[in-house]
């Protein structure tokens, strides 16, 4: 396993970047490497997060920095495979979980593993963990059960289909919300009108993007926004004072995961078009 530690960003700095900093700061590039784990712990709201492509038994492990004796001894994971199927093993009880399928494990599970149906054709498990401070019982919910909520249309290029895995009305957790938002053929806007949410931060895994396509991923306070170029499969932070919204030049599918202080999906401030810069 290996750890990426990124600190926390004040706007009044962010704001004089450069790209190479913009991309050091706020952009995961290398998550998924067939036959290990790897881990990026951001001091926004302390979330980890992670990819795992397991070509044998792979374990859930705290980084021995943390002084923990187990990952989830303070903490909860929420887990999408975006690859082929995969088994997640919590404690002994063995999930499969399917491709765009989600499994939540919460605080206290001691051991957690994953595995490939197929170790020459292995899933591709990321997950989103975030401090908890309560049980709430392991659970899993594929794709065809998550509540589908249709947004946008032809004419915005932004015609969209949000799946709400971890929120209030679904999955319980002590903080985490997660889903995955799959844009429509020939549709390329994501989160467009703009919003931020100063209580939560939010980070996007772009991925189901062909290997020439890029997102053009929109950040910053809405009157200083800057773009960060992702390729499929990269992550983007995304702090709690900054827009997250993108356009890709081809479609694309993403995950989002947000932790913080407000556990309410519909929390979201508005950015009006005339504030934008
Ligand atoms: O397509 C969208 O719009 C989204 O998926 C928005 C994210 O879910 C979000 O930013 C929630 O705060
Ligand atoms: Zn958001």
């Amino acid at each position: 396993m290996t750890l990426e530690i990124r600190h926390c960003t004040h706007p009044k700095h962010a704001k004089h970047y450069t790209t190479e900093e913009l991309r050091e700061e706020f952009l995961i590039e290398k998550l998924f490497v067939t036959g290990e784990m790897k881990m990026v712990y951001t001091h926004e709201d302390r979330t980890v997060i992670g990819g795992v492509v397991p070509t044998s038994e792979i374990t859930l492990e705290a980084h021995p920095s943390w002084n923990t004796s187990f990952f989830l001894e303070r903490r909860e994971i929420g887990i999408i495979n975006i690859g082929p199927h995969g088994i997640v093993k919590v404690d002994g009880e063995e999930f499969t979980v399917n491709t765009k399928d989600c499994l939540y494990v919460g605080l206290g599970k001691r051991e957690v593993t994953f595995h490939s149906v197929d170790e020459n054709n292995p899933a591709r498990f990321y997950f989103v963990s975030a401090l908890a401070h309560k049980e709430y019982p392991t659970r899993k919910l594929p794709i065809e059960e998550a509540t589908p909520v249709h947004l946008g249309d032809d004419s915005q290029s932004n015609k969209r289909t949000i799946y709400k895995y971890l929120h209030g009305g679904g999955i319980q957790t002590c903080q985490l919300m997660m889903g995955m938002t799959i844009l429509a053929p020939n549709n390329m806007w994501n989160t467009m009108p703009a919003h931020v949410h100063d209580r939560r931060n939010e980070v996007y895994l772009y991925f189901d993007l062909d290997e020439q396509n890029r997102v053009m991923h929109f950040m910053g306070e809405p009157s200083e926004t800057r773009h960060i170029v992702v390729a499929n499969e990269q992550a983007i932070i995304s702090p709690s004072w900054s827009i997250h919204s993108g356009v890709g030049t081809g479609n694309y599918t993403f995950i989002w995961a947000m932790a913080g202080e407000n556990y309410t999906f519909t929390d979201m401030d508005f950015v009006d078009m005339n504030d934008l810069k």
